[in-house]
C-alpha cells in the first residue's frame, strides 16, 4: 500500500519527503524496496539546484523542465546511488576561486532587488518562502516520529497498531504534500520575479550611456547577451534554493540533532568526524570544477555566437561560398567546447568515486554503531530506524559541499560572470573622469550662440550656428593611435559639409566623436540645439543625449533594421511602440510593473506627435519606395528586413526615417553609397528641401554637388603634430565662414 502511495506521488524534493517515506530497516525485504540503500542515501542528499538529467538508475526521475521535481518509482528501486548531475557553467580566466572575491560580487549582485522598489513584495513572498520551508521541516521530524512507532508495531508484529500507524502516516502524507509542493511553487515564483526585475535593471544599464557599445567595439566582456540570459536564470534561483537548503539544514539540523543525540551521543561524534572529513576531501577533489564549469559557459555561448553570426550573415557566406570555413571554424569552437566538457566530466567522475562511496557508507554506518545497543535489549528495533533516518538528515546538512560541490563550483562561475558585469555596468553609469585629456561634448542651447561675421561687426541670427569643434585631436579608443590632430571647423545652418579623404584617415570615426561614442583625444565638441540645457555631467548628458538624437540623426552606410513592422522601421528610433495598452486588455495582468516601460508624463507632454498612416506611406512614396507596400503587404507586415531589401532600398527607408523625424542637423557616413546617382540627387534634394543641414562622408565626385564645403582629412603622421585636414569651399556662393582657423 505505500509502495502505491508513493508510486502516485511526484514530489519537489528528494530530501524531505524521502526521508519519511522510506525510513529503513535493512533487515525487512518488504521494506527495502522503498528504503533501498540507494533511496536512503538519496533521501539525504537533496539536490536542490543543479541542472541536467539524472541517470534512472534506482527508480527517481529528475524533471529538467521543472527543476527540483523529482518523481520516485519505488518499485524499480535499483542499488545505485544518482551521480549528481553534470554542471555547466563558469569562472575565473584560470585562477581558483577566491572567496572574498565571490562573496563581495556575490553580494553586489543580488542586493539591489531586496531594496529596490519591489522590496516589500519581495520580502513578503521571501517570508512565506521561509515560513513553508519551515513548516516542511516540522513536517518532516513529524514524519521520524510516525515511522518509529510504524516500525516498531511491525517488529512487534502488532496487527491494530499496525494498522493505525499506517492511517496515520497516509493522514501525514495527505496533510504535508501540499506542503511541499507550495513551498517549491512560492520559490520558484519568487525567483521567476527577481529574475524579471534583475532582466530589467542590467538591460537598463546595459543599454545606457552606450554601454553595450563599449563593450562590444572594445570587446570588454566576452557574451554580455548570455550573461543576462542564461547567467541571470541560474543566478536568482540557485541563490534561492541554496538560501533555502541552508536555511533547511540549519533547522534540520537543530531538530533532528536533539533525536540523535537523545539516542546514542556516539552516533553524533561519528557523524561530526564523517562529514567534516568528506567535506574536506570533496574540496580537495572538486578543485578544478570552478574554473572548468567558468570555461564551459564561456565556449558553449562562443559556439552558439557563431551559430548567431551564420544566421546574421547568411547571404554574404552564401556569396562567397564560405561554408567549409565557416564549418570549420564552428566546429574547432564546438571542438573547444567538449575538450573543456570532456575535462569536467573526468573531474566530476573522479570527485563521484569518493561521493558515492561516501554514500554509501551511511547506509551501515548507524546501524552499525547503535546495534549493539539493539541487541543487548537498550533500545526498540524502531529506534534503530529513527536512528538511521535523523543520521540521514543531519549528515545531509553537513555535508552539503560534499552532496553539492558540483552546484556550488556552477554557482560560483555564475557569480564571477555576473560580478564581472556588474562592475562594468557600475563603471560605465559613474560620471566620466574630468581628465584634461578627452574630448568634451557639450550641448547648448541654440540662441545662446552669437555669431560673428568675417568682418566682425555683425551679429548674425543667433541661431544659425549647430556645431562647433575647437582643437579636437582624435584618438583610437584601444591603442590610441591619432587619427585627426588639431581640428577646428564650425558649422552653421544649411552649410553642408562634406567630409572626404583616404580609406582609414578617421571619416567615420569623426562622427563616431560627434555622436559621442568616442572620446579618446583632446578638444571641444559643441552641439547647439533648440529646447536643451547645458549638459556636462554624464547622467546631464545622457538625458540630453536623448533630446540630442531628436536634433542630431547619424545615418550609417548599412542602416540598422529592426525586430518588426515596416511602420516600426520608418517609426525608429523617434517613437518607440507602446505596449502599455495592448497589456492592459489582458486579464489577468501577465506582467510586472518593472517590465513595462513607459514615458513619464513630462517626457510624454515633449514626444514629438507620431505620424499618421498616410503620412507614412507618403514619406516611402517620396523616397521612392511605394512599391514595397504591395510587395511585402502594407506597413504591418513583418519580415527580416534586412534580408528582404536591397542595401540600396534600406539606405532609402534610412531617409524615410529622417524626414520623418526631421533633425536639425544629420551625419551621413556613406549613406547613399548603394545607390544610383539619381536617386542619390533625389534623396539630398528632399532633405536640403526639409531644411536639414547635412554632413556627409563619401568618396563620390557627385556629392560635392549638395554641399558648401568640404574638409578633406589625410592620413595622419604619428612623426609631427600638424593638423592633417584642410576645409576648402566648394561652391562660390556658399558662406565661407566654416574654419575658424
Ligand atoms: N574600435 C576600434 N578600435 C581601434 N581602432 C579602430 C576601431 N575602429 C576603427 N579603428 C581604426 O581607426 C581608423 C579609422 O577608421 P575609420 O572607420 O574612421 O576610417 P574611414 O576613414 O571612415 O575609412 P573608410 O573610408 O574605409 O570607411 C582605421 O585605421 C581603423 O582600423
Amino acid at each position: 500500500m505505500l509502495k502505491m502511495q508513493a508510486q502516485c506521488l511526484s514530489i519537489t524534493d528528494s530530501r524531505s519527503l524521502c526521508n519519511h517515506l522510506v525510513p529503513v530497516p535493512l533487515n525487512l525485504r518488504f521494506f527495502c524496496k522503498l528504503s533501498s540503500p540507494a533511496s536512503v542515501a538519496t533521501s539525504s542528499q537533496p539536490k536542490p539546484f543543479c541542472k541536467g538529467r539524472w541517470p534512472n538508475k534506482f527508480g527517481i526521475s529528475y524533471n529538467q523542465r521543472k527543476r527540483n521535481s523529482i518523481s520516485l518509482h519505488l518499485s524499480a528501486a535499483a542499488a545505485v546511488p544518482p551521480p549528481a548531475p553534470p554542471t555547466t557553467e563558469l569562472d575565473d580566466e584560470g585562477k581558483g576561486p577566491n572567496p572574498k572575491r565571490l562573496w563581495r560580487r556575490f553580494w553586489k549582485v543580488a542586493a539591489p532587488y531586496w531594496w529596490s522598489d519591489d522590496r516589500v513584495q519581495a520580502r513578503l513572498q521571501l517570508a512565506a518562502v521561509f515560513a513553508l520551508t519551515l513548516g516542511t521541516t516540522g513536517i518532516s521530524v513529524g514524519f521520524s516520529f510516525l515511522g518509529r512507532d510504524f516500525y516498531n508495531a511491525l517488529a512487534n508484529k502488532d496487527a491494530d497498531q499496525f494498522a493505525k500507524q499506517l492511517l496515520y502516516y497516509l493522514g501525514g502524507f495527505a496533510g504535508g504534500i501540499p506542503f511541499f509542493v507550495l513551498r517549491d511553487y512560492a520559490r520558484e515564483t519568487l525567483s521567476l520575479r527577481w529574475r524579471s526585475w534583475m532582466t530589467s535593471y542590467y538591460m537598463e544599464r546595459y543599454l545606457k550611456n552606450r554601454t553595450f557599445y563599449k563593450i562590444q567595439s572594445q570587446s570588454i566582456i566576452d557574451n554580455p547577451d548570455q550573461r543576462i540570459v542564461d547567467d541571470l536564470s541560474s543566478f536568482t534561483g540557485t541563490a534561492l534554493s541554496f538560501s533555502l537548503t541552508l536555511f533547511n539544514a540549519a533547522v534540520d539540523l537543530i531538530s533532528f540533532s536533539n533525536i540523535l543525540y537523545g539516542i546514542y551521543p556516539p552516533l553524533f561524534v561519528v557523524l561530526l568526524v564523517y562529514s567534516i572529513g568528506g567535506t574536506a576531501i570533496s574540496v580537495f577533489l572538486g578543485k578544478d570544477l570552478v574554473t572548468l564549469n567558468f570555461l564551459q559557459e564561456k565556449k558553449e555561448a562562443d559556439f552558439r555566437y557563431g551559430l548567431v553570426r551564420l544566421r546574421e550573415n547568411a547571404e554574404s557566406i552564401a556569396f562567397y561560398g564560405g561554408e567549409e570555413n565557416e564549418l570549420q571554424l564552428l566546429l574547432q569552437r564546438f571542438n573547444s567546447a567538449f575538450e573543456n566538457l570532456t575535462q569536467l566530466l573526468i573531474s566530476s567522475r573522479n570527485l563521484e568515486f569518493f561521493t558515492n562511496g561516501y554514500r554509501y557508507l551511511i547506509q551501515i554506518l548507524p546501524a552499525a554503531v547503535v546495534a549493539p545497543m539493539y541487541f543487548s535489549g537498550k533500545i526498540e528495533f524502531g529506534v534503530i530506524n529513527q536512528s538511521v533516518s535523523a543520521f540521514n538528515h543531519i549528515l545531509g546538512d553537513f555535508s552539503l559541499i560534499v552532496y553539492q560541490f558540483q552546484a556550488i563550483s556552477a554557482f560560483s562561475a555564475v557569480i564571477d560572470r555576473l560580478g564581472e558585469f556588474e562592475d562594468i555596468l557600475d563603471s560605465s553609469s559613474k560620471s566620466p573622469s574630468e581628465s584634461s585629456e578627452e574630448i568634451s561634448l557639450v550641448y547648448s542651447r541654440m540662441n545662446d550662440s552669437p555669431t560673428l561675421e568675417p568682418n566682425g561687426t555683425v551679429l548674425k541670427k543667433k541661431s544659425q550656428k549647430l556645431l562647433d569643434i575647437e582643437n579636437l585631436t582624435l584618438q583610437t579608443p584601444t591603442s590610441k593611435a591619432t587619427l585627426i590632430t588639431d581640428l577646428s571647423l564650425q558649422v552653421n545652418c544649411h552649410e553642408h559639409l562634406l567630409v572626404t579623404g583616404p580609406s582609414g584617415s578617421g571619416k567615420t570615426s569623426l562622427l563616431r566623436a560627434l555622436a559621442g561614442l568616442w572620446n579618446t583625444g583632446r578638444g571641444k565638441i559643441q552641439f547647439y540645439i533648440d529646447d536643451v540645457g547645458v549638459a556636462q555631467s554624464s547622467s546631464e548628458l545622457e538625458e540630453t543625449s536623448m533630446k540630442f538624437s531628436k536634433e542630431v540623426f547619424f545615418l550609417p552606410q548599412r542602416p540598422y533594421m529592426n525586430l518588426g513592422t515596416l511602420s516600426r522601421q520608418l517609426l525608429y528610433p523617434s517613437w518607440a511602440e507602446d505596449v502599455a495598452p495592448a497589456l492592459n486588455n489582458l486579464e489577468p495582468p501577465v506582467t510586472l510593473p518593472f517590465l513595462v516601460r513607459g514615458l513619464d508624463s513630462k517626457d510624454a507632454s515633449r514626444k514629438p506627435k507620431q505620424p499618421t498612416t498616410d503620412e507614412l506611406i507618403k514619406v516611402l512614396e517620396d523616397v521612392r519606395l511605394g512599391y514595397i507596400l504591395s510587395r511585402f503587404n502594407g506597413l504591418d507586415s513583418t519580415h527580416e528586413w534586412s534580408s528582404v531589401l536591397s542595401l540600396g532600398e534600406q539606405q532609402r527607408l534610412a531617409f524615410a526615417r529622417l524626414l520623418l523625424s526631421k533633425p536639425k542637423l544629420v551625419l551621413l557616413d556613406e549613406s547613399t553609397s548603394a545607390l544610383d546617382e539619381a536617386n542619390e540627387a533625389h534623396l539630398y534634394g528632399l532633405i536640403r528641401a526639409a531644411g536639414i543641414t547635412y554632413i556627409s562622408i563619401g568618396h563620390r565626385r557627385t556629392l560635392y554637388d549638395y554641399h558648401c564645403n568640404c574638409l578633406h582629412i589625410s592620413a595622419a603622421d604619428s612623426n609631427t603634430c600638424r593638423p592633417n585636414w584642410s576645409i576648402n569651399p566648394i561652391n562660390e556662393d556658399t558662406p565661407v565662414n566654416l574654419s575658424k582657423s
